[in-house]
């Protein structure tokens, strides 16, 4: 536990903020979780409970001493802190802004590790005074249950700063996948690939959004969830795969926006859990619910997947 920083600052308490703040703050780290949005921050302080419970039921690592303390108050924030994680909305100028404001109170030491789901850091670390410090750190939702982060070096990166991410990651147990820099990274390049031939299924009535989420749940998530993609491809065959690729890839959507009808939805106010309606409809406690079903499951899968072997 010794590569984790003492003191960290987690910046933007939304989806994502909370959940990465219990998990260090669970390993041994004092964590300072900061939001300009003082409803934000009392959400997270109302779930914080909750989130630790869940942590305790997946025995994530635990080291005595770890704390979140919950705040609007940058300077308090940054007091101290190593390292600093930034979980604000997925828009450049947005956090090229945030990273102003913080390296206008950071000594060069500091570390900015920033979760951006797939912003190129290069492009980010442009605005820098110190961009040698700015590294991709890509934890995926829910943070506190997902056990894998993507490390991603921009071209500026120091060298050194990729092995300490590497070494805080294995720190608090979670598996770091070192990747060369593309937008999306690897993993939303992967999920994107699937969003979008799902969304062109749906779009175009082949099949209904029940059918399409149990089709993928057994058909792809339950295989890939105990072994990879290419692993996959060995026990299928390559042969196989040359024969179906030969003729199913040329007919896969290759639509470079975002659905009509996902734009349609977005302009009724329909975002999913969050506005109580989405792709599809819920009703009173029914987000609840569903919060708490997922939880349950993910709790579960983590278990029997750590209980087995990596083939
Ligand atoms: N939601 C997801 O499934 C995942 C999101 N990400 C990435 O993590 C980042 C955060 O995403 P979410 O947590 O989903 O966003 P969110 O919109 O749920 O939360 C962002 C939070 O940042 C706060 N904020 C806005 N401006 C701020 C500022 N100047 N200073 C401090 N706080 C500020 C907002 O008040 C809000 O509470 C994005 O880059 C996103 O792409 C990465 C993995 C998964
Ligand atoms: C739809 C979607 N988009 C981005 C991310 C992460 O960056 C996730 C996730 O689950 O982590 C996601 O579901």
């Amino acid at each position: 536990m010794s590569s984790l920083p003492s003191i960290a600052t987690v910046i933007g308490s939304g989806t994502m903020g909370p959940g990465i703040a219990a998990t260090l703050a669970r390993a041994g780290a004092t964590v300072r979780l900061y939001d300009i949005s003082e409803d934000a921050i009392a959400r997270a302080e109302a779930a914080y409970g909750v989130v630790q419970g869940v942590l305790a039921a997946v025995d994530s690592p635990s080291a005595p001493g770890g704390s979140v303390s919950f705040g609007t108050d940058l300077d308090a924030a940054l007091e101290g802190t190593e390292l600093i994680i930034e979980a604000v909305p997925e828009k450049l100028e947005l956090k090229q802004k945030v990273f102003a404001d913080l390296e206008a109170r950071i000594g060069d030491e500091v570390i900015i590790a920033t979760n951006t789901s797939g912003i190129p850091i290069t492009t980010m670390a442009e605005s820098l005074r110190v961009p040698g410090r700015l590294i991709g750190m890509h934890w995926s939702n829910p943070p506190h249950l997902i056990p894998m982060i993507e490390i991603i070096p921009g071209q500026a990166t120091d060298e050194a700063l990729v092995g300490q991410l590497v070494d805080i990651v294995k720190a608090f147990n979670y598996v770091p996948v070192l990747e060369k820099e593309i937008p999306g990274f690897v993993e939303n390049r992967v999920l994107y690939a699937i969003l979008r031939e799902c969304m062109a299924l749906l779009e175009e009535g082949i099949v209904t959004p029940e059918g399409l989420d149990a089709c993928v749940k057994w058909g792809i998530g339950y295989k890939l969830s105990v072994i990879g993609p290419t692993r996959l491809l060995d026990m299928a065959g390559l042969d196989i795969y040359q024969a179906v690729s030969s003729y199913l890839n040329k007919d896969l959507d290759v639509s470079t926006d975002t659905p009509q009808f996902i734009k349609d939805k977005i302009a009724e106010g329909k975002l999913g859990f969050k506005s109580n309606g989405g792709m599809y409809e819920y009703g009173e406690g029914d987000v609840d619910a569903k919060r708490k079903e997922i939880v349950t499951g993910l709790i579960a899968a983590r278990k029997t997947l750590s209980s087995i072997p990596n083939v």
